[in-house]
């Protein structure tokens, strides 16, 4: 199932998702007795929805001691540097959530270590053949999910779950990403897309644009293109629900 939802404006985008994000999460700890698997991105528009996600948790039931939490991609770089996704991300999370460490997998940091590659066979091995129930990615204007860029060696390399991306055409050059294929062992992937100079890409990767990585990962029960009205500029209208 692939489905598009256009909302006003960046900001209502960010309210509602992280609802429904929320009960989606919900009505799974209510349904299955293992935990929820939820793989977090980078991003504008991520960061927001974690703010409103973690002030909802409450309102709603959320049992955090029974939601995993892992990472599409991460920049390379030391723990304590600012950009670092997890850092920043479980530092929103944690203003209202209880982070439980043996529940929460960032991807390792440059500590000391100057080779992604090593550290992202560590992480393929803590992920072992994990399947998220839900995937956020926000996605570039030129395509690019998680650290996975159009044109790149990160889009054609096969056979790995993880890996080091050098020379990425975006800042910080060294990551660690998730490959196409391992993010399209969700069950669900969850694209936040804002803003009109990302209308092209958005265009391009619902229609399936094989050249683009937005064109080809997909939840293996759903996708959803959860968008404003700048970034679904393009789209034809009856696409989309409101
Ligand atoms: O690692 C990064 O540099 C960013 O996380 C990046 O990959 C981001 O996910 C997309 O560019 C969408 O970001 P926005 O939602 O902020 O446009």
């Amino acid at each position: 199932m692939e489905q598009v939802w256009r909302y006003a404006t960046s900001a209502d985008l960010t309210d509602a998702t992280a609802e429904r994000l929320m009960r989606h999460l919900v009505g799974l700890q209510a349904t299955q007795d293992e935990p929820v698997r939820l793989c977090l991105t980078g991003g504008r528009i991520a960061n927001r929805i974690y703010e409103v996600f973690a002030d909802l948790a409450d309102d709603f039931g959320l049992d955090q001691a029974r939601v995993e939490i892992w990472w599409g991609d991460e920049r390379f770089v030391p723990t304590e540097d600012p950009t670092r996704h997890a850092g920043h991300t479980l530092a929103i999370l944690a203003r209202k959530l209880p982070m439980i460490a043996s529940m929460t997998h960032p991807m390792p940091a440059a500590d000391g270590i100057a080779d992604s590659d090593a550290s992202a066979a560590a992480y393929a091995k803590e992920l072992g053949d994990t399947v998220f129930d839900v995937t956020l990615l926000g996605m570039g204007v030129d395509g690019h999910v998680a650290s996975i860029f159009p044109d790149h060696p990160s889009f054609a390399l096969q056979g790995h779950s993880v890996i080091g991306v050098n020379d990425a055409p975006l800042g910080p050059p060294s990551r660690i990403s998730l490959t196409v294929e391992t993010l399209n062992r969700s069950r669900e992937v969850w694209y936040l897309v804002a803003g009109e100079e990302k209308a092209v890409a958005v265009e391009a990767s619902v229609a399936g644009d094989p050249a683009i990585p937005a064109g080809v990962v997909r939840g293996r029960d759903a996708t959803l293109w959860l968008v404003d009205r700048a970034a679904a500029g393009l789209l034809p209208y009856h696409s989309c629900s409101f």
